[in-house]
């Protein structure tokens, strides 16, 4: 693991995480931007937080070489003592900003090149024996029109998956199974149903049912066996357009 000795000056608040801020910070040394996400904690009592962000940070050494993972750097102490991951440093926020923000501009095949990236990433995760666990349109970040799978806080390697972890992750994306099973864990094709959602998103702009405001009653609704309605999604018809023509 690379630690890193950075006097960091100044940095940009970007984005508030779980466990304190993300900062952006152009690192002069190295005439590098990059994206320093915080872990305000009390070290000596929140264990399973650094277990947690231990583990992020394992992950991450471990795939972080792929175009569509977010690079890791390594590990830097503030001068508050908090210790901060140094990560590569996304120019154009999350998959869902950018969606919200470009969509108008983004033709079919940006938005195919999109989903097939984010497909190899995670392609690259599972060759790895990774499951991400919380694969959501917030934990892609968009950098120069490419998109980076970020976010390995919850993830594990396959083998470590001891009990099931069903509660976390946004509702919308989460595999329907984890939902009416307790004892259900979370696999693969847990990951490849939230992949399924994002395309869902990506094809029409809006994240998955957004007029939820409960996240139980939403996980009621899923669980009943209810899904986005294809008839709102253009995207479908245009893709079925597509492969109609491809035959
Ligand atoms: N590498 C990065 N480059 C640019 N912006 C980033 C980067 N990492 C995080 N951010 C910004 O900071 C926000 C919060 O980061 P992140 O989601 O990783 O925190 P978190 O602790 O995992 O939060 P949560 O657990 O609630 O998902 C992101 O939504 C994004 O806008």
């Amino acid at each position: 693991m690379m630690y890193l000795v950075v006097h960091v000056r100044n940095p940009t608040v970007i984005g508030i995480g779980g466990f304190g801020n993300v900062f952006k910070y152009e690192w002069r040394d190295s005439e590098l931007t990059v994206a320093l996400k915080c872990l305000k904690v009390n070290t000596s009592i929140d264990v399973n937080i650094i277990k947690g962000f231990i583990n992020e940070l394992k992950l991450l050494r471990r795939v972080s070489k792929h175009p569509n993972v977010i690079l890791f750097y390594g590990v830097t102490k503030d001068s508050n003592g908090y210790y901060n991951m140094v990560l590569q440093y996304a120019d154009n926020k999350t998959l869902r900003d950018y969606l919200m923000t470009n969509f108008t501009k983004l033709e079919w095949a940006d938005k195919l090149c999109i989903a097939k990236e984010i497909a190899h990433g995670l392609l690259f995760l599972h060759d790895n024996n990774i499951i991400h666990s919380d694969l959501h349109s917030k934990n892609i970040l968009i950098h120069q029109r490419q998109p980076k799978i970020t976010d390995f806080g919850l993830s594990r390697q396959k083998n470590e998956i001891t009990s099931n972890s069903n509660l976390h992750g946004i509702q919308a994306y989460v595999e329907p199974q984890c939902l009416v099973n307790d004892k259900y864990r979370r696999n693969m094709k847990s990951d490849v149903y939230s992949f399924g959602v994002i395309l869902w998103e990506i094809s029409s702009r809006r994240p998955s049912f957004p007029s939820f405001e409960s996240v139980l009653s939403l996980a009621v609704y899923i669980s009943k066996g209810n899904r986005e309605d294809p008839s709102n999604n253009m995207a479908l018809d245009n893709i079925d357009t597509a492969s109609s023509h491809n035959q």
